[in-house]
Parts: structure tokens; sequence; C-alpha cells
């Protein structure tokens, strides 16, 4: 099987053929109407989403061929909102990006597409074992999308941009010798966000992902952003445009902690 990706021919529109569920019921991204999501006083009423996390003491980054990820090795919990009382342990972050800032993230607002979008990825260790276990179950993941647009340099992301360099190859590692705290990569306000059923947003397209995305863009310079656009994919093209389009919304209605 010619390896997936983003380019014309190994794309989004050519996952289907080796990965059926890509045009499953609950796919994502999606574009998020503003006008028709449902406000749902007891998503935020009942238990305010909360996340636990401790700072990382070093920073495992990986050039996994399709973007920059950053494995975590401490326990943070994610839990509450739309995931009641369920624990869900942060397993990994990693972004999609644009070649330029009109486009690059996953999830579009009302058709509006930003520079970049952050995924935390959780598992659910309330009722699975490990990630591989949880990654096919309908509730088995949670991903916080936060989306990202160009302004002020983001600190707490200096050491992913500043090591891009270094991590330029497929299938690059390193660890870096520095505390990483996934909280400082969330936007100020992390109360008003959509959430909604759906997937992860490359092979193998499991339905098994709930979906928060964070109403609030986080702000990246410039600097950082082109940092990302230098890092090479796994066909050794410039990694850029590594997003996939929004699907289908089917029967699903997304939800909304604000009015
Ligand atoms: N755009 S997003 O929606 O957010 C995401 N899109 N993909 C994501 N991951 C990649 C992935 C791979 N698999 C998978 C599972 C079973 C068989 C083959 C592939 N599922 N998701 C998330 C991800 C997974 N992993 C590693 O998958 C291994 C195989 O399951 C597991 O043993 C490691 O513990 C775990 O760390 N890392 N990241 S997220
Ligand atoms: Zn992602």
């Amino acid at each position: 099987m010619a390896h997936w990706g983003y380019m014309t021919t190994n794309g989004p529109s050519t996952w289907g053929k080796d990965f059926p569920i890509a045009n499953g019921e609950r796919q994502s991204p999606i574009d998020i109407v503003t006008t028709a999501a449902e406000y749902d006083s007891d998503v935020l009423g009942s238990n305010a989403l909360s996340t636990n996390y401790t700072p990382e003491s070093e920073v495992k980054l990986v050039n996994n061929g399709h973007s920059i990820m950053c494995q975590i090795t401490k326990k943070g919990v994610l839990t509450g909102g739309p995931l009641g009382k369920d624990e869900y342990r942060l397993e990994q972050f990693h972004l999609h990006w644009g070649a330029e800032d009109n486009r690059g993230s996953e999830h579009t607002v009302d058709g509006k597409m930003y520079a970049s979008e952050l995924h935390l990825v959780h598992w659910n260790a309330s009722k699975y074992s490990s990630f591989a276990d949880a990654v096919q179950k309908p509730d088995g993941l949670a991903v916080l999308g936060i989306f990202i647009t160009p302004g002020v340099a983001c600190n707490q992301f200096k050491v992913i941009s500043d090591n891009c360099g270094k991590l330029k190859t497929s299938g690059a590692e390193m660890t870096v010798d520095t505390t990483l705290d996934p909280t400082l990569l969330l936007p100020s306000n992390t109360s008003d966000y959509w959430t909604y059923l759906g997937s992860l947003t490359t092979p193998p397209l499991f339905e098994s992902v709930t979906w928060i995305v964070f109403k609030e863009p986080v702000e990246y310079s410039k600097e950082q952003l082109l940092a990302l656009r230098n890092l090479v994919d796994s066909d050794g093209n410039h990694m850029q445009d590594n997003y996939r389009p929004p699907a289908a919304l089917k029967q699903r209605k997304v939800k909304k902690t604000f009015t």
C-alpha cells in the first residue's frame, strides 16, 4: 500500500481506498457552523471540563513523517464536560498546518480556516488499559483542538519550534532536556468550546474521538509557523498542508458551552 499522505497521489481524497471508514458516519474534521451548534448547559453545568496535567521533565519529539509529535510520559488527566466522570489520559500532542497563513487547520469555523491546529490526544483510562486498547472504541479517545493564528510567539511552544531544524527528516527523534507544561499550550479561555463525536483525522480514521474544539485561538509567531513548514515529510517534501479537509456532518449535532 502506497503510504498515505497529503499529496495529490496519496492525500485525503484517496484514503477511502485503504480505509473505507473515511466515508463513515462520524468522520473528522468538520466545518463548525456556529449558528447550528446547540447550547447545552448540562455539558457545562454538571461538571466543567478540567485538565490536570503534570509538566514533562524532558520533551520527547518525533517527526513521524506527517506531523511533529510530542510523546507524553507523565500522567496528565482530562475529564468533565462531555467526558463526564471518565478520566482521559494525555498520550501525545501534534499539529497540522498550511504552506501559508490562510490555511492549515483541520476544523473550520463557518468556513474559516486557521493557520494551524494543535491536537492534544487523550485515551479513556477509566475504561481501557492502554491507548492501543482504547483507539477503536467509540468512547476511547478525546482530542482537544486548539486553533493557531499568527501573532506573538508562544513561549511554551518554543521547545518544539526551536528544535524543528534538528527534526527535519521523517523518523527523526530527539529528547530535549527541558520542562514543558501542556497546560500552557491551551488558550486562556477553556470554558468556551464546541464538542461533537468524531474520528481520528489521519488513517486509520477510527471513529473513537470525542472532539473538544476551543473557540479562542492561541497565537504563534511567524517564525514558529515557518519552523513547522521547514520540516520534511516521509516523501522528502516540505511538510506543509498536512490537514484533512472537513468531512460530512451527517446525522450529528455539534454542542457548544457558550451563548
Ligand atoms: N489528528 S488526530 O485525530 O488527533 C490523530 N490521528 N492519528 C492519531 N494517532 C495515530 C494513530 C495510530 N493509530 C493506530 C492504532 C492501532 C493500529 C494502527 C495505528 N491510532 N492512532 C494517535 C497516536 C497513536 N499513537 C501510538 O499508537 C500505537 C498503536 O496504537 C500505540 O501503541 C502507542 O501507545 C500510541 O502512542 N501515538 N499517537 S491522533
Ligand atoms: Zn491531529
